[in-house]
């Protein structure tokens, strides 16, 4: 097996375990019924591991209708063991079957506030890390969508970077993704793969979920719920696995289905030392400053 080195001189790039894997993407159809949920995210992951997939991508929201409705009702408090199904169902699945798995998103309830939060689990089954999402998706465009996320979720503090067997991988959730400051951060830091679980919808899913898949140049791996899914609002679909010049590797319709891909980190070595980019960045001359701060 190929292993990953790196002529850049950003932070070093480590060594994944695994530098060659095949991926499992889950766009999994979401009801109003948990249990349903959990019952066809757990057949989703372990036929995706049947096929040889060693890490797992499940969808934002899969274990809760992506509407306000429910959010609330379903949403569950980790340090629970009795009140969380989903997260302990992943664990035990994780561990069940020797994988790594990164857990969509599902609605996290902790002292009282409401957080959209994908957990990451190892193939011993324990939690490698947790992101909240960071950026809410507040979005008033006439004629096409309405829709206050901030008015439910409170948005998390920290980017997320988790070392696992399958490399070092970055998270964000949706709306993340439009925020290349992010992934740059992430590249920078020496990710190997970004995963977004995501629910775009019919508008903003046609003319932008590829697009900022294929602009990071890393591997990107994307998971979305089916179009199918109960709620209040349209879901594009589209799980995506993206590779590091910008090329699709595989992808989707809008139905239920199980995106399985091969990721070769020694592409992305190819990448990086024949374009380093990190290193031919000039952070010098567009670091974000406040207009405030420039104001005489
Ligand atoms: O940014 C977008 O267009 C969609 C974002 C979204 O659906 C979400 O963050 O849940």
């Amino acid at each position: 097996m190929a292993s990953l080195t790196s002529s850049t001189s950003c932070h070093s790039l480590t060594m994944p375990k695994v530098a060659q894997f095949k991926i499992g993407l889950c766009q999994l159809s979401v009801t109003p019924d948990k249990t349903t949920n959990l019952s066809r995210a757990r057949n989703s992951i372990e036929i995706a591991a049947k096929q040889g997939a060693s890490l797992v991508v499940l969808p934002e929201m899969w274990n809760c209708p992506y509407s306000e409705d429910y959010f609330a009702k379903l949403a569950e408090d980790f340090n629970d063991e009795d009140g969380s199904p989903s997260y302990f169902m992943l664990s035990e699945v994780a561990s069940c079957l020797g994988i790594t798995i990164v857990g969509g998103s599902m609605p996290e309830l902790k002292d009282g506030r409401l957080y959209n939060t994908c957990c990451v689990f190892g193939p011993d089954g324990k939690l490698k890390a947790k992101h909240r999402k960071l950026h809410m998706f507040d979005a008033n465009i006439p004629g096409d969508i309405l829709y206050k996320e901030s008015d439910t979720f409170t948005a998390g503090d920290n980017p997320t970077i988790v070392e696992t067997d399958m490399g070092r991988i970055g998270i964000g959730i949706c709306h993340d993704i439009r925020f290349p400051e992010l992934a740059m951060l992430y590249r920078t830091r020496g990710a190997n793969l970004i995963c977004y679980p995501g629910a775009f919808n019919m508008s903003t899913g046609k003319m932008l979920w590829e697009l900022e898949q294929r602009a990071r140049q890393l591997y990107v791996a994307s998971c979305s719920p089916s179009r199918d899914s109960v709620g209040s609002y349209t879901i594009w679909g589209h799980s995506t696995l993206v590779g590091p010049f910008g090329e699709v590797i595989a992808t989707s319709g809008h139905e239920e289905t199980i995106v399985i891909a091969e990721i070769d980190y020694s592409a992305l070595q190819c990448r990086r030392e024949g374009l380093p980019l990190e290193n031919q960045r000039r952070g010098d001359i567009y670091q974000f400053v406040d207009i405030e701060e420039q104001r005489p």
